[in-house]
């Protein structure tokens, strides 16, 4: 299968290739063929020079304005462009302080000659490294060995900016292989080949590991001094740089009185098209804005989304391409846990996540480390005499101002920032327009960082390791890259969200949960399609399908964002999932979705077509309101109104169960079971009150009876072990025909979230009380009331016409959970409380607890303990809502087991449940 093949794409259009990737085919032009372009070539020829001696600024002064019209081929305009990149960053921060107007010499054509190549007028990743790379002798071409590789313009000439960009360019070229695999794979995944899909996917795993040992060589030839003090202040940009001097951008000067203030990030490897098209392709979801506080209004994933800006157009386009087509994690997701696709998903996953790991630790001591450290002296700046130093306190003798003595600065001063405009907020912007430039605010900027905030030096702690904690309140500061992150916390948090893409690990984030967005939808289906292949739905159940009102994204979503069961219709536009998610269902639906749709169910080109869109919509009948979550901090259970624990800190509770201790002590051994100890911890407190006073009343040998009573030991192994029993009669699938008027609803997720198949517990169930033969009656350590207990059990028995007596009832009601939530859910990870029941039943909200810490925090998208989820069907007849009486069973009997904790003898966080399998719910 060829590159090309697999997905109907020319690369060529792209301008990328299986050869070189994102690197041009063609190598680079080393000079521009035609003497016109002389003057700009000798000043390149000659930039560090000119640099160290202070004369780049009068030398690109100097230069005529020439026209680009002599620019023709391709590597004509990238030369062109590289070539400015180099003399506009030098002339901004080839001096003692930054230069905020560039000259009608460069800025004419260089506004030109990016235009033609869709990217911004700056030094970007393009400029710097794809455009800028020759190889050293002849015999030696490989481009992925660093040693073959040199740089055609350089800022300083060292050996170690050489080395800094061709580590990136050799990375480029081994990663080129992994655009034919990662097509290959999204067709394998189309044909539904499992197997070839999982060779791809540890080849791309390998290819991940290759990258990782060439960005480790990086310590070989670079120091990081000479990194940090000489090459990386002229890669920074113009965005976010009031502290190094450049409050409003810089005026980009087209002559006779013309020209506009711009603000770009520097150059960042976050450019490169190839780091990106690894999350594209395995699916992972960077929520990151970038900035150092994020606001409520930044948008999610912001900066890597902005970067796609700074990358060529053709490749943005590729990008875009991919984005669209990429179907590798849902199709993952799908299968079981142990299927050898879903391991090798989850470890290509980790190894990007693994690349990233690395990447943080050369920051760690290229950036964070090179920054605590005392200066070399000739990078000191020393302020001019006309200049006012805002600051009493003393400021050292300093010589330059730029990205690295801004840092330093911030350490001794604390108010450069006063004297210095801060920069625009950090605005991502969609086209190269110019970042809107606010004006001048010297007491705060709209980010919120002063200068001294901004760059403020670290008071302790080693950031030398991707595993350390630093953050901003721990260190006491924010660092930024030149790309104009927020650095570490940016970093880190974009690692997290790469390994949080293995989801059968240790996370859960919204997508895990009820979700018809990627994996859980597909669960559904397949419960769906077994289903279907089973029997198919009689035309009125299809009709009522077909009738259920659609509602529109604002309607039920409060973040306007939409992880919900709607995956679909709230996704469809923006969410490229979504549409891969309908290909596989139409894969998954077969026969039923073609009767719907008409035949298009296979072409996956034809599929995006607006009839079978309505059509697919038209399948989802309940949506899941998530609330917003603000920047505070996750609630705890410690501090969430309402949250599991908050028993233990019970008065009444606690003298009650001190008076049983009591009791037992003295009539017994006092030692009770971890079963018994949770039930009495989490049972409704007049209940436990009875049973204080009964046991208070009985002998020894009836007392001992009850407390180590088979149904006390007995409990969690039947509420936990129903999900083993699954394949079983009871625990399986709904019911093939519909026996009541809760059976019209449809299996699995495509109908309004619903509850498990329930075996009702014979210890749960109300018996005559009879303390003397607990054996016979209901257990008096049950923990709910009995008027509760009867409410459960109507609620889930349902018979049906197989199932005429109350032992072989089953409730088919289902709440569908992806795998990965599925797995934390029966290890008692979670638990749901059911909140309020509102209009008719047509409204319930029901409350998520982590039942551990144990989970990956992912700022935004994570369920978080406190989380009010809301349910919401239009039709709570056809589309019940889940039964509020067995979710409040479910809650106090999933506390028990976690509390208990003998559910860990069902341990098995590594999800090797068979994900899509049957009573795969609640
Ligand atoms: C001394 C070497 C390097 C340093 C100091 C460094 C520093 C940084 C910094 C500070 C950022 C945050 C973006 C910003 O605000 O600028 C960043 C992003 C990034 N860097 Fe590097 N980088 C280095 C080399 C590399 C290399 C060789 C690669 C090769 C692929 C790379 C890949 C990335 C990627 C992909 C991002 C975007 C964030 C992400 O995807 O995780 N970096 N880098
Ligand atoms: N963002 C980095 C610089 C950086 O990594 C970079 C800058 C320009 C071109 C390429 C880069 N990265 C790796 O080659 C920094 O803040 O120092």
């Amino acid at each position: 299968m060829s590159a090309s093949s697999s997905s109907n794409i020319s690369l060529d259009e792209y301008s990328v290739s299986v050869q070189n990737g994102f690197l041009p085919t063609e190598p680079p032009l080393r000079r521009l063929p035609d003497p016109y372009y002389n003057p700009w070539e000798d000043i390149m020829a000659d930039l560090p020079a000119l640099i160290r001696s202070g004369d780049i600024r009068q030398a690109v002064r100097s230069l005529p304005v020439l026209s680009t019209e002599k620019l023709h081929s391709e590597p004509e305009w990238r030369r062109a462009y590289s070539v400015l990149a180099f003399l506009t960053h030098g002339y901004i921060w080839g001096g003692e302080r930054p230069e905020n107007r560039l000259p009608p010499s460069i800025a004419c054509p260089f506004l030109e000659v990016s235009s033609y190549l869709e990217l911004p007028p700056c030094a970007t990743y393009a400029a710097l490294n794809l455009w800028n790379f020759t190889t050293v002798s002849p015999g030696q071409e490989d481009l992925t060995e660093p040693d073959n590789l040199a740089v055609l313009n350089s800022f300083t000439g060292t050996d170690d900016e050489r080395w800094f960009f061709v580590i990136s360019i050799a990375i480029e070229a081994c990663g080129a292989k992994v655009i034919p695999l990662v097509l290959n794979a999204i067709e394998a995944v189309n044909l539904h080949d499992q197997g070839r899909v999982t060779q791809l996917l540890v080849q791309i795993t390998e290819c991940l590991a290759e990258l990782s040992k060439i960005l480790e060589r990086m310590y070989e030839k670079c120091a990081p001094a000479v990194f940090y003090h000489q090459i990386r202040p002229l890669l920074a940009g113009s965005k976010n740089m009031a502290a190094a001097g450049l409050p409003n951008g810089v005026f980009y000067d087209r002559g006779g009185g013309v020209g506009e203030w711009r603000q770009y990030s520097g150059g960042s490897n976050a450019q490169s098209s190839l780091i990106q098209l690894f999350d594209i392709a395995l699916g992972v979801q960077h929520w990151a804005s970038g900035e150092a506080t994020p606001s409520a209004t930044s948008p999610h994933g912001a900066f890597m989304m902005e970067m796609r800006n700074y990358m060529p157009g053709p490749h943005r386009r590729f990008l875009e391409h991919v984005a669209r087509i990429a179907n590798i994690r849902p199709y993952a997701m799908s299968l079981p846990a142990a299927s050898d696709v879903r391991k090798a998903y989850n470890a290509a996953v980790m190894m990007l996540g693994s690349f990233r790991d690395k990447h943080i630790r050369i920051v760690s001591r290229y950036i964070i480390a090179q920054a605590r450290q005392q200066p070399p002296p000739q990078q000191q700046y020393q302020p001019r005499s006309n200049e006012e130093p805002t600051s009493t306190s003393a400021l050292p003798v300093l010589k330059r101002l730029n990205l690295a003595t801004a840092t330093l600065l911030s350490q001794s001063s604390s108010s450069w920032s006063s004297s210095s405009s801060s920069p625009s907020s950090y605005s991502p912007s969609s086209s190269f327009s110019p970042s809107s430039v606010s004006s001048p605010q010297s007491e705060k900027s709209p980010d919120g960082t002063s200068f001294s905030s901004a760059f403020p030096f670290p008071s302790s702690s080693s950031f030398d390791s991707a595993s350390s904690s630093a953050s901003p309140s721990q260190d006491q500061g924010i660092f930024f890259g030149t790309g104009g992150t927020a650095l570490i916390p940016f970093l880190k948090q974009t690692r997290d969200e790469t390994k949080a893409a293995a989801c059968a690990l240790s996370g859960l984030d919204r997508r895990d949960l009820f979700v018809i967005d990627d994996m859980s939808g597909l669960n559904s289906n397949i419960k769906f399609a077994r289903y279907m292949r089973g029997s198919l739905p009689e035309p009125t159940t299809l009709q009522r399908l077909k009738k259920q009102p659609i509602k529109t994204r604002d309607q039920h979503s409060i973040l306007g964002e939409n992880w919900g069961i709607y995956g679909i219709q709230g996704g469809w536009k923006e969410n490229d999932f979504a549409c891969n998610q309908a290909i596989l269902w139409s894969y998954w639906l077969g026969p039923w979705i073609k009767s719907l749709v008409g035949g298009a169910y296979f072409d996956p080109t034809k599929f995006i077509q607006a009839r079978l869109r309505k059509d697919l919509r038209e399948l989802v009948m309940a949506s899941v309101e998530w609330p917003p979550h603000d920047a505070v901090e996750a609630a705890t259970e410690d501090i969430c109104p309402g949250a599991p624990g908050q028993e233990f800190h019970d008065p009444r509770r606690i003298e009650l169960i001190n008076k049983l201790e009591g009791i037992l002590k003295s009539k017994t051994d006092g030692k009770v079971s971890t079963t018994l100890w949770a039930i009495l911890w989490i049972s409704d407190v007049e209940k436990l009150e009875q049973f204080v006073q009964r046991a208070a009343g009985l002998d020894p040998f009836t007392l001992y009876a009850f407390i180590h009573a088979d149904d006390i030991e007995k409990l969690v192994p039947l509420w936990t072990q129903r999900y083993q029993r699954r394949s079983s009669s009871v625990g399986g699938s709904a019911p093939p025909s519909a026996p009541s008027s809760r059976a019209s609803t449809p299996p699995g997720g495509l109908s309004a979230p619903t509850i498990p198949p329930v075996t009702p517990t014979h210890n749960l169930q109300e018996r005559p009380s009879s303390p003397e033969n607990p054996s016979s009656s209901q257990h008096p350590i049950t923990p709910s009331k009995i008027a509760r207990v009867k409410k459960w059990k109507n609620a889930a028995i349902i018979f049906t016409e197989q199932k005429k007596t109350e032992e072989e009832a089953c409730c088919y009601n289902l709440v569908t959970l992806t795998p990965t939530a599925h797995g934390f859910w029966r290890n008692a990870r979670f638990a749901l409380k059911p909140v309020s029941l509102a209009e008719e039943r047509k409204r319930m909200d029901v409350q998520f607890f982590w039942l551990r810490q144990y989970y990956q925090k992912i700022k935004n998208k994570e369920v978080r303990s406190g989380d009010v989820i809301t349910l919401v069907t239009e039709n709570p007849e056809t589309h019940p809502l889940p039964s509020f009486e067995l979710l409040e069973m479910q809650w106090i009997l999933h506390r028990v087991a976690a509390i208990s904790g003998a559910v860990d003898d069902y341990k098995d966080d590594g999800f090797n449940d068979d994900g899509g399998g049957d009573g795969d719910g609640l």
